[in-house]
């Protein structure tokens, strides 16, 4: 296993089978110290059994785990060095919130001098200090989530696990609970790894975000890297809302490709491709301009017109049947059941070979 003299968790060939069924087929993975990384990928992917595996409330079916140095694949959660924070809180209901916050500190026998300037230092970081003595269900349900973090605080772990802990608040709330969350990280400097449906949280709060399916890792890259330059056709589609528009396209074979009958340049890297071969062409909704017809515009007819305020989608078709989107920034006004013409940058274009992999453009 590695030992790298910086690296905060490490992960080596972990497997996780229930009974007879494989949810994580063997995962590589170096979280450097002090980082922020996020788990993404569809529901059922294996990443909150990947998150509860680094804390110990999941058995590793094979490989190992290690934390600052220490192979941890065994260890009981409370030996890690980690503290995780829950979607559901997990806050004891007939505790105060100084108790809940000072419970898993009693429990491992800390001096109780220790345990007030705990308390009192994690409710200022959170701004809780007026609530310490309200119960759990006199709380909003921000409250709650700070108590929550505030209980991980207190037992100053190595590394925080944060599973969806944003998901039960209304959108405003988890727009400044992420904000918080962000501050948090970079006061405390901790290794921090999360698990989120949200993109937006993903792509803020992570110095590496990890793109899984199925059990398996399609890329680990900085927010930028994902999204600017995805490794396959499933990272494309799945980083980005709306999402990037992945077009069906034939190799000429001449150095062009032809998608719904307007060609236009290849990829550098079509050396191994022969003429008739299926490839995607990939571009981001924000990257396809409305221009005039040219050599290389796409044509479309507009099914549908999203007025989001700052922006704007067109939702159109293709001659050969395609969807497409496109942002929409300028005010000339177009309708349901126009055409327009669909420029886009070389520098913005992304195409992947028939098996869904990045082709070098
Ligand atoms: N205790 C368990 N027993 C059997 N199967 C389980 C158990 N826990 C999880 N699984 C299965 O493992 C797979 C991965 O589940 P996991 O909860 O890790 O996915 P996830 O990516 O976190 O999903 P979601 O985004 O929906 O929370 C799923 O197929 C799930 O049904």
């Amino acid at each position: 296993m590695s030992k790298l003299a910086d690296t905060g968790v490490v992960l080596a060939g972990v497997r996780k089978s229930f009974a007879s069924l494989d949810v994580i087929h063997g995962i590589d993975l170096e979280i450097a110290e002090g980082s922020f990384v996020v788990f993404v990928g569809p529901s059922g992917c294996g990443k909150s059994t990947l998150l509860r595996m680094i804390a110990g409330l999941e058995e590793v079916t094979d490989g190992e785990i290690e934390i600052k140095g220490r192979n941890v694949t065994d260890l009981d959660p409370s030996e890690r060095g980690i503290a995780m924070v829950f979607q559901s809180y997990a806050l004891y209901p007939h505790m105060s919130v100084r108790e809940n916050l000072a419970f898993g500190l009693k429990m491992a026998r800390t001096a109780a001098a220790e345990i007030e300037a705990r308390v009192k230092a994690a409710s200022a970081i959170l701004k809780i200090d007026h609530l310490l003595d309200r119960r759990p269900g006199q709380l909003s349900g921000g409250q709650r989530q700070r108590v929550a973090i505030g209980r991980a605080i207190v037992r100053k772990p190595d590394v925080f696990l944060f599973d969806e802990p944003l998901s039960n608040l209304d959108a405003e709330l988890r727009v400044s609970m992420r904000i918080e969350i962000a501050r948090l990280h970079r006061e405390l400097g901790n290794t921090m790894i999360y698990v989120t449906h949200d993109q937006t949280e993903a792509m803020t709060l992570a110095d590496k975000i990890v793109v899984l399916r199925d059990g398996r890792i399609e890329q680990a890259g900085t927010p930028r890297d994902v999204y600017e330059n995805p490794a396959n056709v499933f990272v494309a589609g799945f980083i980005g809302s709306p999402r990037m528009n992945l077009l069906q396209a034939t190799w000429s074979g001449g150095g062009t490709l032809s998608i719904a009958g307007t060609v236009i340049p290849g990829p550098i890297a079509s050396g191994k491709l022969s003429a008739g071969e299926r490839l995607t062409f990939g571009v981001r909704p924000e990257h396809f301009i409305v221009a005039e017809a040219a050599a290389q515009t796409l044509r479309a007819r507009v099914d549908f017109f999203e007025y989001l305020g700052g922006t704007q989608y067109l939702y159109c078709q293709l001659d050969d049947g395609q969807t497409v989107i496109a942002e929409h920034r300028s005010s000339l006004t177009i309708g349901a059941g126009d055409i327009v013409h669909l420029a886009s940058e070389m520098s913005k274009r992304r195409f992947f070979d028939a098996d869904g992999r990045r082709l070098a453009d």
